[in-house]
């Protein structure tokens, strides 16, 4: 016990009235590095917000909010000159250096398996570039294009953040300029168990989990990125998933229509491949746009069809946004809510062994970028065509795995070739695969390059 009654009495109070003394049951007998170790994470909880957190997590669901459908712009249905002004506006943004990446990369990941940053996965195309890789070529060939780079801000994780960071010095940043990437840390919360106690990952640790790409904009300016956007003069940010791996970052496409709007924040939806995909849907909600994310949404609406018959919530969310730099710095620490997920999560018990539960023991908790939208007044919604914008990577097998994506990407590759005027006979039989280095959306396939990767026009 001499260790115990060394310790702090304010913390050591929280932790009795808060009902979390039992965080402390290998305390007495841990090395001295481990009992700091515990005691620096233990200092920086906030026992009263986790007390509230777990609250909300019991309570019964919210009031339901009056949800009615959304109408997107379908992009397909301007005409050809517009979509070239649209173009042209886009470009101009870049080579004004108006414009800023974002990839939220400070997921965990689980469902895929795999043991690092998801950034750092090889879906298994033939050049086996990571899906980092493939966005820092695409970022090069826009840079190239439009005579001006453009800072790429990477959220990681406590989890990930020094293993995303090692990877990206290993490869020289794949060739992006290093003063144009900026790594900045999210924070993390602790799990809970059923009764609301904190869970241990070991007996010198708390479970901790990311709290959600929702935290982005007040990490952002926790850390200081905040501050770099705006020094920089960018004017929009592009949000994106790290896990797309047909992301078109900053696609001067998307970048010229919500210019053109000006409204503070934009989306990219596509229709869902079927009433039951995991996306979340866009919607109204109380008559402001809003996404209701795939474990919310109620079934009778998931269904639901209108008077043409297509699905009245088809428009699945790709989580490629634009949000309006002042927008960002005014709602930055604008509070919104936590979402609780009941997980299997493993833990440490009092007896010291470790358990990897069979069902459901615990909540995690996470902020959604989307739920920012409803603040917003007014919001753009542009339609897109799927196969050119969605490849998620998600489940190791089976339905949004490294598979479906590699294949996406292939076919995406093949139309354009076949565009460029390959005939389809040469590409019988051969995945042929274009370094984004080469192309960003399917230009720049000329006789010379074609000719380099084998091929004739
Ligand atoms: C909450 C959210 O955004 N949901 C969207 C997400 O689902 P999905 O189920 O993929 O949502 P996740 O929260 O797992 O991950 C989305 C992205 O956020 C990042 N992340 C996640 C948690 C965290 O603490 N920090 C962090 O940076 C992940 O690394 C990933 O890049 O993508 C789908 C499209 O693919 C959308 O249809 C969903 O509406």
């Amino acid at each position: 016990m001499e260790n115990l009654e060394r310790l702090d009495p304010k913390l050591l109070g929280q932790l009795r009235h808060f009902r979390q003394e039992h965080v402390l049951r290998f305390y007495d007998v841990l090395p001295k590095d481990s009992r700091e170790r515990l005691l620096e994470q233990l200092k920086k909880l906030d026992f009263t917000a986790i007390d509230e957190l777990y609250r909300t997590a019991r309570r019964k669901a919210a009031v339901p909010r009056r949800i009615s459908p959304l109408a997107a712009i379908d992009w397909d249905a301007y005409s050809k000159e517009e979509q070239a002004q649209f173009a042209e506006t886009g470009w101009e943004l870049l080579r004004q250096g108006k414009i800023g990446a974002l990839v939220v990369a400070g997921g965990q990941g689980s469902r895929l398996g795999h043991d690092g940053p998801k950034g750092t996965y090889d879906i298994g195309l033939p050049s086996g570039k990571s899906l980092f890789q493939l966005q820092a070529e695409r970022l090069l060939r826009l840079s190239r294009l439009s005579g001006r780079s453009l800072p790429w801000y990477i959220m990681t994780s406590p989890d990930n953040h020094r293993e995303t960071e090692r990877f990206f010095k290993n490869y020289g940043y794949f060739g992006y300029p290093e003063d144009e990437v900026i790594l900045f840390q999210q924070a993390d919360l602790p799990a809970l168990d059923m009764e609301g106690r904190l869970l241990l990952a070991e007996k010198d640790e708390l479970r901790l989990a990311p709290s959600g790409n929702g935290e982005v904009f007040t990490s952002m300016k926790r850390t200081g990125a905040l501050d770099d956007l705006k020094r920089r003069g960018i004017r929009w940010l592009f949000y994106y998933n790290v896990d797309n791996a047909l992301i078109k970052i900053a696609d001067p496409l998307f970048l010229g229509v919500v210019a053109s709007f000006g409204h503070p924040i934009a989306t990219k939806a596509v229709d869902k491949a079927s009433p039951d995909e995991k996306v979340g849907t866009l919607c109204l909600q109380d008559g402001r746009p809003a996404v209701v994310e795939y474990t919310d949404i109620p079934e009778e609406l998931k269904y639901e069809r209108d008077a043409t018959g297509r699905l009245a919530y088809g428009l699945g969310s790709i989580s490629i946004h634009l949000f309006r730099t002042d927008f960002i710095e005014r709602y930055a620490d604008t509070p919104i809510p936590y979402h609780a997920a009941h997980k299997k999560i493993s833990f440490f018990d009092d007896q010291g062994s470790l358990h990897a539960p069979a069902q459901p023991n615990a909540y995690k908790f996470e902020r959604f970028i989307f739920d920012y939208f409803p603040l917003a007044e007014a919001m753009t919604v542009l339609k897109m065509r799927r196969e050119d914008e969605f490849a998620p990577v998600k489940n190791k097998e089976g339905e949004d795995s490294p598979a479906t994506a590699r294949r996406l990407v292939l076919e995406q590759h093949r139309r354009w070739l076949l565009q460029a005027g390959v005939p389809s006979r040469e590409l019988e039989g051969r995945e042929a695969e274009i370094s984004p280095l080469l192309s960003y959306a399917g230009e720049g396939l000329t006789p010379e390059a074609l000719g380099q990767m084998g091929l004739s026009p």
